[in-house]
């Protein structure tokens, strides 16, 4: 059987006497989609920062790769090729589209001091910073200023920053946010090919765009995994629609 690229066991994270994430396991699998719902509060973001190394976990391990790194930091972790996106509004506003692609591309180089050289005339860069751009569909507005970009706009360009650190697995937290019925479907479109390249933890409130992409959903009430299942598994579970998925979803 395939390993998974990603593995959580018994994570545990309290605030106080709040347990906002509980014994929580979970795997993601290569090419995989796995989304994690819940409603407000349940442990989410939480979750994911755990996963991501922002958040030091009470106990628990998360494996990545078949690594234990529990105990690494934000930026190893990152280097180790987990990635993650959204909530976290990283862009250079000031730049340029492609001068926050050319970044995000020296970055994943790692070299700091390399960041004084005259980075827009090193053509490798440029060119992954144009080939991300060119997978979201931004190549047209490379040369505009990112302040200038509508919010959709900013969104993919996060994502193509995000490529070009060529992460081997995405943490997503919220990617539909404020995107409007045209940009969701897009966006959903553009990660329903983007998992071949790297599995997706999808934490996402647009259950349209879950259950379009999810090839297993986890639900997370009050910081624990009530059920981990198929699209369908997940809209039949009694448990499910009893804690979460609300009356109007169980009539
Ligand atoms: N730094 C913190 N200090 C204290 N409590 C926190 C902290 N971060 C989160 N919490 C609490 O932990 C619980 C889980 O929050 P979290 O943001 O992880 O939920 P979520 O599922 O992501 O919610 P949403 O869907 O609204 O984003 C909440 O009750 C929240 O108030």
């Amino acid at each position: 059987m395939t390993d998974p690229l990603l593995k959580l066991s018994h994570l545990n994270k309290s605030f106080g006497a709040l347990k906002a994430t509980d014994d929580v396991s979970l795997t993601l699998m290569p090419g995989e989609i796995h989304a994690l719902i819940g409603p407000n509060g349940a442990g989410k973001s939480t979750l994911i920062k755990q996963i991501a190394g922002g958040l030091r976990s009470d106990s628990g391990t998360v494996e990545f790769a078949g690594r234990d790194v529990t105990a690494l930091g934000t930026v190893p972790r990152a280097r180790a090729g987990l990635g993650r996106t959204f909530q976290i509004s990283s862009l250079a506003m000031e730049y340029t589209v492609l001068q926050n692609t050319v970044l995000g591309a020296l970055g994943h180089d790692g070299g700091v001091m390399r960041f004084f050289r005259p980075v827009m005339k090193d053509r490798r860069l440029v060119d992954r910073g144009m080939a991300a751009l060119e997978r979201v569909g931004l190549t047209d507005q490379a040369a505009k200023r990112t302040a200038d970009l509508s919010h959709g706009q900013r969104r993919l360009l996060e994502v193509a920053v995000a490529l070009t650190l060529e992460p081997k697995v995405f943490l997503m937290d919220e990617p539909m946010a404020g995107l409007g019925a045209s940009g969701s479907k897009r966006l959903t479109g553009f990660l329903d090919a983007l998992r071949v390249q790297a599995p997706i933890l999808l934490v996402e409130h647009d259950m349209d765009a879950v259950f379009a992409l999810a090839d297993r959903i986890s639900v997370l009430v009050y910081g624990r995994v009530i059920a981990t299942g198929t699209a369908d598994e997940i809209k039949r579970d009694p448990t499910v629609r009893e804690a979460y998925l609300g009356a109007e979803d169980a009539a």
